[in-house]
């Protein structure tokens, strides 16, 4: 039996995982990640570094943050406590989604991971208290390639779901998007770690 639906989301290369765990009297068993099982999703790349986070507060916000090429990576993003409005960016160039967002709910009991690929901007709004992530990367953190949109750009206009409490100093100093801003050259088809 699979453990894992894959379910495409309106931009193009972002997924929704829906894990499927395995019950009983005690509980479940649920696998989290899966080379063979998720291969439509990862393909070659591997899997290179792993992140947990706590967040304490409900309305914190962190993001939206991503690596730029040649550090580009895929996130595979899961809640295990507490529940998040998570949210994906398209930053390809060229892409017809371009600075379009998607958002999911992911939480503890709904058991979904949002498998982020090369190219997009991610970040979340925590909707209860003592939300953790687990994030699989595919790439290693890398502090100078890291960068960062402004949550509130209005050219994005997300809708986040509460007025925000918590952001980091380096998340509200993100200077808007300027028409200037072209993309990341991270390649519609994804960059995938040999
Ligand atoms: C991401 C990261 C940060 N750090 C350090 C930098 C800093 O001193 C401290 C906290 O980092 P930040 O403030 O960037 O933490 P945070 O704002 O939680 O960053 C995270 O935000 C979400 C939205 C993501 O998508 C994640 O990939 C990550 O960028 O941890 C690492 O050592 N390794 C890492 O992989």
């Amino acid at each position: 039996m699979s453990r894992f639906s894959i379910r495409p989301t309106a931009i193009q290369g972002l997924s929704l995982i829906q894990h499927h765990p395995l019950g009983d009297e005690r509980g479940y068993l649920e696998r989290l990640f899966c080379t063979q099982e998720l291969q439509a999703i990862i393909g070659q790349r591997a899997i290179l570094q792993i992140n947990h986070t706590f967040t304490a507060k409900a309305s914190t916000l962190r993001g939206l943050h991503f690596q730029h090429p040649p550090h580009a990576e895929m996130k595979l993003v899961s809640c295990l406590r507490g529940e998040v409005f998570d949210i994906a960016v398209d930053l390809r160039q060229g892409s017809p989604t371009f600075l379009h967002w998607h958002a999911e709910h992911l939480s503890a009991y709904n058991h979904r991971t949002l498998a982020i690929p090369e190219g997009f901007a991610h970040g979340f709004q925590t909707l209860t208290a003592d939300c953790e992530l687990l994030y699989l990367h595919t790439a290693a953190y890398q502090p100078d390639a890291e960068d960062g949109l402004n949550a509130l750009d209005p050219t994005l206009a997300i809708h986040w779901p509460l007025p925000i409490s918590e952001r980091s100093a380096r998340d509200q100093a993100h200077a808007p998007i300027t028409a200037a801003f072209i993309g990341l050259d991270a390649g519609l088809d994804a960059g995938q770690n040999p």
